[in-house]
């Protein structure tokens, strides 16, 4: 387990948010629309909001405006740096709000190391906000807060304004009609590098069955040309409608908006417990009960999706062990069925320690086998040379953590880079010993295929 720590930036936090005092007011509403509510801060607060569902619905974030944004582009010490600024930054909270707690969104790259030149020129190596008004639906109720970080005396008339801003909000959210999202125009749908991408699994398998390492996750990009600029709302109420079981995410870093609807949890903590899933292996969904059942009886049964799996079980159960008490891990994998695909589930869970935190554990984490490979490192040195794309945030840890320390994060997977009137689409797949071009290439269709459908980007034989 590596770690990307580095003392400079440890003696920096210490100190650096003395002086500061972290305000916080919230207010219940009776009822509110996340998505009105995201749409509405578009008015005022373009390229500094984000969203998040979690798989079950329990839980939905907005967040509205930066309060304070916490981002690195240091290539090494990441987590730590956010997991410091963070834990200094909620020091400063002058009164605490009982019902709900401000809240710290955003997400780390899948890997500073990789300098390829890509799509992703807003978004630095960790980007994490306190949002301004932060949404928190939580089962029947809605909680509203301001929140504001200062260094100024007289700060009791900024929030004077805030709450101004905020009835405003408020208003503009409730009269919005939500359900009148159009899907885009595609005017062109590209494969980028799809022969490196080939040639990439050919020579992974064969570093592979050299046995130099045993598994290495590769992904590809298909890039869609829209008739005109597609808004982060739209996007993001397609994606809800084509993949309603899965987290639903959303970033913004000015005009690039990062989202998806991934099936995947990295980790969620809550009061000391701790949740991860392995989820690697998968076949489509049958057209019938009976092939659906056949093609998921096979998948549990197929040594090259096991294979998949296990190295994501072993890598998941080691970190749990150094990290909690009290495991649960099942001993075979479950399926998962999802709209489009099944994949292979087995859920960790375990009794935080004290001195470990959900920073710690994302650290530790990312990437599992899922998304690097197995061994990590030479892993992730492999998906440097050979993958023919630079990933940004897709595969990387994405959501949020409060003052109390708890809070959850996802696999940035099934997702895409909104990039005015183009998106990035992004898809890959475990590399293991048996694993062929051309099987994984089609694997990559099934796990593009909801984010095609949002986007409109199917071919007319798709469904
Ligand atoms: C890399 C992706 O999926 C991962 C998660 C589940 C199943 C996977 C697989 O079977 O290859 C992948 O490890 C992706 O969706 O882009
Ligand atoms: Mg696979």
């Amino acid at each position: 387990m590596n770690s990307e720590s580095s003392s400079s930036i440890q003696q920096f936090a210490a100190t650096q948010f003395e002086g500061y005092r972290f305000y916080t007011e919230t207010i219940e509403v009776t009822h509110m629309s996340a998505l009105a509510f995201f749409e509405a801060g578009g008015n005022d607060y373009t390229g500094k909001r984000m969203f998040w569902k979690n798989r079950e619905k329990t839980f939905t974030l907005v967040g509205i405006g930066h309060a304070h944004v916490l981002s690195t582009n240091e290539t090494t010490g990441r987590f730590d740096k956010i997991k410091k600024d963070w834990k200094n930054l909620s020091r400063q909270i002058v009164n605490e709000e009982q019902s709900v707690h401000p809240v710290l969104f955003g997400g780390f790259s899948f890997d500073p190391l990789n300098t390829k030149p890509s799509e992703w020129r807003r978004f630095p190596q960790a980007y994490f906000a306190v949002p301004t008004f932060q949404l928190v639906l939580k089962g029947e109720q809605a909680f509203i807060s301001i929140h504001l970080i200062t260094k100024a005396q007289e700060s009791f008339k900024e929030f004077d304004v805030l709450r101004k801003k905020r009835d405003k909000l408020i208003h503009a959210a409730q009269v919005l009609e939500v359900d009148q999202y159009d899907k885009p125009v595609v005017t062109e749908r590209i494969e980028l590098r799809k022969q490196e991408y080939m040639d990439s699994i050919e020579r992974i398998t064969t570093i592979i069955n050299a046995k130099e390492v045993e598994k290495v996750v590769i992904a590809r990009t298909v890039k869609l040309g829209f008739e005109e600029k597609f808004s982060p709302t739209s996007a993001l109420y397609q994606v809800s409608n084509e993949q309603p079981e899965s987290f639903l995410f959303g970033l913004e870093a000015q005009e690039q908006f990062f989202f998806g609807a991934t099936p995947e949890r990295l980790v969620k903590v809550e009061n000391d417990r701790a949740l991860s899933t392995c989820l690697a292996g998968s076949t489509p969904r049958g057209k019938t009960i009976e092939k659906d059942t056949e093609l998921g009886e096979a998948l549990l049964q197929d040594p090259k999706n096991r294979a998949e799996h296990q190295y994501v079980v072993s890598m998941i159960s080691e970190v749990f062990k150094a990290t909690c008490s009290q495991l649960i891990v099942p001993k075979v994998p479950k399926l998962m069925k999802i709209r489009d695909i099944q994949h292979l589930y087995t859920p960790v869970e375990g009794n935080l320690n004290v001195s470990s935190t959900l920073f710690d554990l994302v650290e530790l984490l990312h990437p599992t086998p899922a998304l690097g490979g197995e061994p990590k490192l030479e892993a992730l040195a492999l998906i440097r040379e050979y993958e023919a794309m630079n990933r940004g945030y897709y595969a990387a840890p994405i959501g949020w953590i409060d003052t109390e320390g708890n809070g959850e994060f996802a696999v940035a997977i099934r997702s895409a880079l909104l990039d005015d009137e183009k998106a990035y689409l992004y898809a890959g797949g475990g590399i293991v010993a048996d694993s062929t071009p051309e099987s994984e290439y089609d694997e990559t269709w099934v796990k593009f295929r909801p984010m095609l459908r949002a986007l409109g980007g199917q071919l007319s034989d798709e469904s």
